[in-house]
């Protein structure tokens, strides 16, 4: 059994994994921690994490940006796993995280899902092929019309999967509408596009001469990074101080 504290527990991913747990035997929310306390979720919800006294094996995030510093200080002060799933962190935040990692087990991952991160794998690949053949990489997102981080965190990992594989020679490309001269080769471009319902799409393009080879990942529903968040929260429970990744967990 996993006790789980759900950091952003009222918004969406929150809500879906306070759903998926529930029929989880061996898995339990003891405590929520979100700034909205609008609902009954059969579990103490504080609006301030520094108020919650609620002992728990593992804290699954998936909230905003501007709550992870004090998520942070909390883990390493409770001694209280972390997995986190927020995105849009910023370059400070990202230091800190790996500082905090030194202190306490912290499982990053941008996206929680299985095919995503058979996608990364398969891309280092793909890479190393088309990459040294000319080929052109570019990276298309499409997200619902409430994310408020571009591009996701998800091209962006996509995106340094390619470069790891790659000796690290692309640069991120966000924004051609300034720039008038032809595409470098050492340019990945990413694109982000924002809309309706849209839960989660990546195309990952490697454009050659006379072909094109698409990689794509569609997430139909919210459940597949819930489902993925609850097996990081059981394989994190008990681990020692360090960085932990999805890898970790599917192996
Ligand atoms: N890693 C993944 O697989 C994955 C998947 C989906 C979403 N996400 C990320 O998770 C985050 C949340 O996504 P969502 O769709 O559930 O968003 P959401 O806006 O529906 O929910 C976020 C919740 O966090 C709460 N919150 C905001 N500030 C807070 C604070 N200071 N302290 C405590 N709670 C606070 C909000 O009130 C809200 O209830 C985003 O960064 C998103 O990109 C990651
Ligand atoms: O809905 C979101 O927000 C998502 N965020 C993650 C990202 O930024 O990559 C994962 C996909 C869904």
């Amino acid at each position: 059994m996993v006790k789980i504290i759900m950091h952003g527990c009222n918004g969406k991913m929150g809500q879906v994994i306070t759903g998926i747990v529930a029929g989880d035997p061996d898995a339990e929310i003891v405590a929520g921690i979100d700034v909205v306390d609008n609902r009954d979720n059969g579990y103490p919800v504080f609006t301030d994490i520094d108020a919650c006294d609620v002992e728990a094996d593992v804290i699954i995030d998936f909230a905003a940006a501007v709550a992870v510093d004090k998520l942070l200080d909390y883990g390493v002060r409770t001694q209280t796993p972390i997995v986190l799933c927020t995105t849009g962190l910023s370059d400070e935040q990202l230091a800190k995280v790996k500082e905090c990692s030194a202190k306490v087990a912290i499982l990053k991952s941008a996206n929680m899902s299985l095919g995503i991160n058979t996608l990364m794998k398969l891309l280092k690949d793909a890479a190393k092929v088309f990459s040294p053949a000319g080929y052109d990489i570019e990276i298309v997102e499409k997200h619902h019309n409430q994310k408020v981080d571009a591009p996701s965190g998800t091209a962006l990992a996509l995106a340094d999967s390619i470069n790891e594989a790659c000796n690290e020679q692309y640069e991120y490309v966000y924004d051609r509408s300034q720039v008038r001269k032809k595409r470098d080769k050492k340019e990945l471009g990413i694109s982000a596009v924002r809309g309706g319902t849209i839960v989660g799409e990546h195309e990952v393009i490697f454009a050659g001469i006379d072909e094109v080879i698409e990689f794509k990942h569609t997430a139909y529903s919210k459940s597949v990074f819930a489902k993925g968040a609850v097996e990081a929260g059981k394989f994190l429970k008990g681990k020692p101080a360090g960085m932990y990744d999805m890898a970790d967990v599917i192996g």
